[in-house]
């Protein structure tokens, strides 16, 4: 279980995260939903530690992340926008990644098969397309097999085909008993991988809750409905 409690963050006089209190349960898939620059990604980076909250805690399991590095161990994190050593090839990356683990085994392999980026291992970081990017960084997240996985948009800029491929893999890290935490903007994504929903708007959380007692709250068929009406809601 993560728990999220009272978790303030401002940059500079703009409060991005505005006291958040969050129970993310255990082996279940939730989904993050909002408008741009709501504190989706600000929340995420404060629950890897990348994000200093000026206030609140973060607990994993019962403890606290405050100044502790080895929890981040637990979880696999595929970012919005990722930088890597552009020189390097994708099987050097792959490497390096695992060296500073500084553990042998790997689900690399079997991944790199998944998404058919056998072709791509030479390459240069600074040479692949967009959406091949965006599947080193699915190996990533998911190489060493950890208990969480946290995804940022991971499907923007993936072909259907790759972009099918990736949702399949995230039932199949579910039925592992993984616990998913997930952002995009496309609701048909939240709605056939997530059980729980989190609606945040100027970093106040709106809705927490099963994303089917949304749907059923707001009388919609759809997700895309029930956020949509949350949203005129909020702005009205
Ligand atoms: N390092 C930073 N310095 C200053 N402001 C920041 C910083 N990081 C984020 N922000 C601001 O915090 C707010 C929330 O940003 P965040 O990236 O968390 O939004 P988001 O909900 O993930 O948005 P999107 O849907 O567009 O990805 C925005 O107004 C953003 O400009």
């Amino acid at each position: 279980m993560i728990s999220i409690k009272g978790l303030r963050k401002k940059f500079g006089p703009l409060t991005v995260l505005d006291d958040i209190d969050l129970d993310i349960p255990s082996g279940q898939a939730t989904g993050i939903v909002g408008p741009n620059g709501s504190g989706k990604t600000t929340a995420i980076k404060a629950l890897l530690g990348l994000v200093k909250p000026n206030a609140g805690d973060i607990l994993i399991d019962g403890e606290s992340i405050k100044g502790q590095w080895d929890y981040r161990k637990k979880i696999g994190y595929m970012p919005q926008i990722a930088r890597y050593p552009e020189n390097m090839t994708v099987s050097e990356l792959f490497e390096f990644i695992k060296n500073i683990r500084e553990t042998g085994e790997t689900n690399k392999d079997e991944l790199i098969s998944y998404f058919g980026l056998e072709p791509e291992l030479e390459k240069r970081m600074r040479t692949l397309s967009g959406g091949n990017r965006q599947k080193v960084g699915a190996v990533l997240a998911m190489m060493f097999d950890p208990e969480i996985l946290i995804f940022d948009e991971p499907t923007a800029g993936l072909d259907p085909h790759a972009s099918v491929q990736f949702k399949n893999m995230v039932h199949r890290e579910k039925e592992k008993g993984k616990t998913v935490l997930l952002t995009t903007h496309i609701m048909s994504e939240i709605e056939e991988l997530a059980d729980y929903l989190i609606f945040i708007v100027e970093g106040q959380i709106r809705y927490h809750g099963p994303m089917k007692e949304l749907i059923e709250k707001q009388q919609e068929q759809r997700l895309e409905g029930a956020v949509a009406k949350m949203m005129a809601e909020v702005a009205a």
